[in-house]
Parts: structure tokens; C-alpha cells; sequence
């Protein structure tokens, strides 16, 4: 433990199950079942095409261009987290590459998101490990500290409490309270219903004409 890194005692983490009904939805339908709301900044997007992710937030707080609080947060990873970095929106310096990458993926981490950058994007695509970014950048970053562990954060400008539910696919990412989920996720099924009718409506003119 580094002495200028603050960590969160423990948290409680959304049920895999629970976490595992999100996967069937896009997060288009999710922020229309959550009132368009909760949507993160939408200049934070996929480094390689087809990344998707569904998991709890781990939030990490670091500054500006510098990832010590990143690398302290491997020893509190458990298996469905989902990193959520705020590194200040900076992209002049990357907080993350494939190293970490692969880190988070032998803990068990399904995804990581970073209001600022990341580097090595062509192996982390190779690696398949889903990371949404504001920029890539191949600078490297400082190993100072200070930062913070497992207390709320903003990504994007919506606030990530640890044990959030965060889903991630090409079009964006949004963060979703465990307390909400339910909720969502039965708005979620309404969406997709309605989403069918309109497919339906298009099929059945496109079979009139
Ligand atoms: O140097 C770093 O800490 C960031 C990086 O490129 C990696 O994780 O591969
Ligand atoms: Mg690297």
C-alpha cells in the first residue's frame, strides 16, 4: 500500500446474476428505460470497435497524466468489476495500456472506463479486453499519486459509487445505482418491446408496397 493512495473500506457488489440480466441490453435502451439519464459524456468511447462490457464500478480516482492509484487498485479487484477511472478528462498522457489491461483481465475485471486516455490500443484489441476512453495517446504516464480508491468519482460527468452497474457498448456507457436496477431493467423490457413494434410497423410496410 502506497501512503498518498486512499482506499475505500468495502463496498457491496451487485449479485452476478443481477449483472448478467443487463448483457441482453443496449445501452441505448437502458438510458431510455432510466429516463435518458445517467449517459456518460459521449466524447468517451470504445478504443477498438465491438468492445462491450457489463459490470460493478470499481471507481479509481487518480491526477491528471499519473496512474499510481491505478496500479494499487489490481489488489482490490474482484472477479465482475468494472474499473471506472477519472484521470481528470486529461488525454495529453495515458493512464492505462496493455500491461494493465491484462492485469485487469486475470483478475476477473470485465472492462475499464477512463475520463482521460489510454495507450497500446492495437494489443489491447488483440487481447480482446474492453477499455472506452476519452483519447489515445501514446505518451506515457507518472507514477506519483496522490489518488483515490473505491470512493465516488465523476466519469463524464455522471457520478460512479462503487457497486454501480456499468454498461459499455459501441455507442457509449452508462452507469446504473444497484438500487435502481430492477427498475431498469423491467423499463428495459418495455423498451425492447416498443423497439419490436416499430421493427414490425417497418416490416409490414415494406411487405404492403
Ligand atoms: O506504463 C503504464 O503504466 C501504462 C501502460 O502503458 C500499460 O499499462 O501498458
Ligand atoms: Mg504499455
Amino acid at each position: 500500500m502506497t501512503d498518498n493512495i486512499r482506499i475505500a473500506a468495502t463496498w457491496q457488489r451487485p449479485a452476478p446474476e443481477l449483472l448478467e440480466r443487463f448483457r441482453v441490453h443496449s445501452v441505448a435502451n437502458l438510458g431510455d428505460a432510466f429516463g435518458r439519464l445517467n449517459i456518460v459524456d459521449g466524447g468517451i468511447a470504445p478504443i477498438w470497435t465491438g468492445a462491450y462490457a457489463v459490470g460493478s464500478a470499481l471507481p479509481v480516482l487518480t491526477v491528471a497524466g499519473d496512474n499510481l492509484a491505478v496500479i494499487e487498485a489490481l489488489d482490490h479487484i474482484q472477479p465482475g468489476d468494472f474499473l471506472a477511472i477519472n484521470a481528470g478528462g486529461f488525454d495529453g498522457r495515458a493512464i492505462l495500456g496493455d500491461n494493465l489491461a491484462q492485469r485487469f483481465d486475470l483478475f476477473g475485471a470485465t472492462g475499464a472506463i477512463v475520463d482521460g486516455a489510454a495507450r497500446d490500443k492495437a494489443i489491447i484489441e488483440r487481447l480482446g479486453f474492453p477499455v472506452f476512453a476519452r483519447a489515445v495517446n501514446p505518451a506515457g504516464p507518472w507514477k506519483n499519486g496522490p489518488g483515490v480508491i473505491g470512493e465516488p468519482v465523476a466519469i463524464g460527468g455522471v457520478v460512479v459509487n462503487a457497486g454501480d452497474i456499468i454498461v459499455a457498448d459501441e455507442d457509449g456507457v452508462i452507469v446504473i445505482p444497484q438500487a435502481r436496477a430492477e427498475e431498469v431493467l423491467a423499463a428495459a423490457d418495455a423498451v425492447v418491446a416498443l423497439e419490436a413494434e416499430k421493427d414490425a410497423e417497418v416490416e409490414a410496410a415494406k411487405a404492403a408496397r
